[in-house]
């Protein structure tokens, strides 16, 4: 956030905050076009970019300035004239954007994409406090979550994959039986199970996001160490004696009072000295930041659920405790906010 000093405030971040969308559309129709993957793979001037794309010549050279001039591009120095023209991958467009690139994250612009006309309801919602849908609901669930979890694998694969970095090698070891609550892709257990050829899954999530998940395992090729509950995860038996319960991303839309049942349900499900994992957006507990967290709140938690909020570590701390777990400890990696650990 821009500084403030004294009397002295200028607009700039008014101006950002509200320019901040059109950035996002040319990052978006960039991805959905490829262009950075036609540029890896050779092209160098818009009319280039544009066949390989399909699309329109001058068109896609005001995208490609733009991006250029956002930084995911180079001027390049092949093809460009006294009008510029040529342009080149950035060491940020070539590793994230490139679609063959193993840290892609082009699938998370589908997110952005499906939610983005939704967003546009924010005022009538604050208004009424009604949400859009209730995506906590079955029908809605069912519904909506098929088309989005792919969307956040990258951001909680990588979490994931963080959280058995730095989970202790004496807890890892002890680690062979997953129980992944509200699985989505799978990508939590799915850093366990890669990690580990011991593990066997069992996810918990609805039919139709379960096929979801299986196109994952199977294409990390550990389908047949997973089997899958369908159902509503308010509902369905999650079986017990697990080595580790993760709940990744799922109790802020479950909000305050079946998110902290989760965490008993979890309790129960896992044996003695076993392990629960949580990744969740956390704000600090004064909630005056930071700012993800709270945007989120929002947003997307007022417009697609009816109780859904994020929770403060000591809101999640007490939760936790009051299961009956010990040795709550957080993890600080590459997420969203630091991971949440507790032993049973
Ligand atoms: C935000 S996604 C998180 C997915 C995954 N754990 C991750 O971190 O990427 C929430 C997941 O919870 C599932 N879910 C939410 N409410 C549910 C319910 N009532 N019953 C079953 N699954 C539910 C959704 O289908 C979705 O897969």
């Amino acid at each position: 956030m821009p500084s403030q000093s004294g009397d002295f405030a200028t607009p700039e971040q008014i101006i950002d905050d509200l320019w901040a969308p059109r950035a996002t559309q040319v990052l978006l129709t960039a991805v959905e076009l490829g262009l950075f993957s036609h540029l890896a793979a050779g092209a160098r001037t818009a009319t280039e970019v544009a066949a390989a794309a399909g699309s329109d010549p001058r068109a896609t050279g005001r995208v490609l300035d733009a991006l250029t001039a956002l930084g995911y591009l180079d001027p390049g120095d092949e093809g460009r004239d006294g009008e510029g023209g040529g342009y080149e991958l950035t060491p940020l467009s070539q590793r994230f954007l490139v679609q063959d690139s193993p840290s892609y994250l082009g699938d998370m612009c589908r997110e952005t994409r499906l939610l983005w006309d939704s967003w546009s309801r924010l005022t009538e919602v604050v208004r009424s406090g009604e949400p859009v849908a209730r995506w906590e609901e079955e029908a809605d669930g069912r519904k909506n979550f098929p088309q989005l979890v792919s969307a956040w694998f990258p951001m909680s694969f990588g979490a994931a994959r963080a959280a058995v970095a730095a989970l202790p090698e004496s807890t890892l070891a002890g680690v062979n039986r997953v129980l992944d609550v509200a699985a989505g892709s799978g990508a939590w257990s799915l850093a366990f199970a890669l990690a580990r050829p011991e593990v066997r899954v069992t996810t918990v999530d609805h039919p139709e996001v379960t096929e979801v998940t299986r196109t994952f395992t199977r294409s990390f090729g550990v389908a047949d160490r997973y089997e899958h509950l369908t159902g509503d995860i308010r509902q369905v038996a999650f079986g017990e004696d697990y080595d580790l319960v993760t709940l990744g991303y799922i109790v802020h839309t479950e909000g305050p009072e079946w998110g902290r049942r989760l965490i008993e349900r979890a309790y129960a499900a896992l044996r003695p000295g076993g392990t629960l994992l949580i990744g969740d957006m956390i704000p600090d507990d004064d909630r005056a930041g930071p700012d993800i967290p709270l945007v989120f709140a929002a947003t997307d938690l007022l417009l697609f659920s009816r109780d859904g909020d994020v929770f403060t570590m000591s809101d999640y701390h007490r939760w936790l405790t009051g299961a009956g777990f010990r040795d709550v400890t957080t993890y600080d990696v590459l997420a969203p906010s630091p991971l949440l650990v507790a032993t049973k």
